[in-house]
């Protein structure tokens, strides 16, 4: 069953109150800037939040995942990951992830209509689930600059970026254990983002995108 989730020897040191034994290191301690082509930006900070095997198995085990359904062509294919979506009004299914959103409001002086206002989270279970080359630009990011920051649980899975345009190599990031990236200047325009699909043996990843309001 592909969405048999194992807590690690870790997870259960933690104890069985998933929601206790977690915290967010100062944002600023360790953030490293990586400038791109084109006025984009990443914010990469390893290891922000600790304790994320526990938040993982939270995650796992009490956010309502819905697999999603698309169509291509004349063919319906059923999207490569588990998904859910929390919107500014209702509460968020882990308290690391409402801290995660004041963190990034407060580091990056963000004024109200550039705040954080969603969650969108995706589990790849293993390395058959991914999702393909795109930009997050449904919404304002079409046109504007928006901040979207990722923080990542579970099992590290490799973030590549490369330009819309074609011209530069591919960067890739591995995330997870708690390590955030934000994407930030004109990096929804002007460079797509994927998780590659892997044949290596990876165990489950949860990211949490974390947006402006009215964007996708
Ligand atoms: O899982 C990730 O790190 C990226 C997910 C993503 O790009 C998206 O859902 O728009
Ligand atoms: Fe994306």
């Amino acid at each position: 069953m592909r969405t048999a989730f194992q807590p690690s020897l870790l997870d259960a040191a933690e104890g069985p109150d998933t929601t206790e034994g977690w915290s967010l290191g100062a944002l600023a301690d360790g953030l490293e800037r990586v400038d791109l082509a084109h006025g984009a930006w990443l914010d990469v900070r390893r290891g922000w939040l600790r304790g994320s095997a526990g938040v993982m198995a939270h995650l796992v085990g009490t956010v309502p995942w819905r697999a999603e359904e698309r169509r291509m062509y004349d063919r319906v294919v059923t999207v490569p990951r588990l998904l859910a979506w929390y919107g500014p009004e209702e509460p968020w299914p882990h308290p690391a992830l409402t801290a995660a959103r004041e963190a990034l409001d407060a580091h990056y002086g963000l004024p109200a209509p550039q705040r954080v206002a969603s969650a969108g989270l995706c589990w790849y279970r293993d390395g058959r689930d991914g999702v393909a080359w795109h930009g997050d630009r449904i919404g304002r990011s079409r046109h504007e600059d928006v901040l979207v920051g990722i923080l990542s649980v579970g099992e590290p899975r490799a973030l590549a970026l490369r330009p819309v345009d074609g011209g530069g190599p591919t960067l890739r990031f591995p995330l997870g254990h708690g390590d955030l990236l934000v994407m930030g200047g004109s990096c929804q325009r002007t460079w797509d983002h994927c998780v590659p699909k892997t044949a290596r043996p990876v165990g489950p990843r949860i990211s949490v995108q974390l947006r402006p309001r009215g964007v996708a």
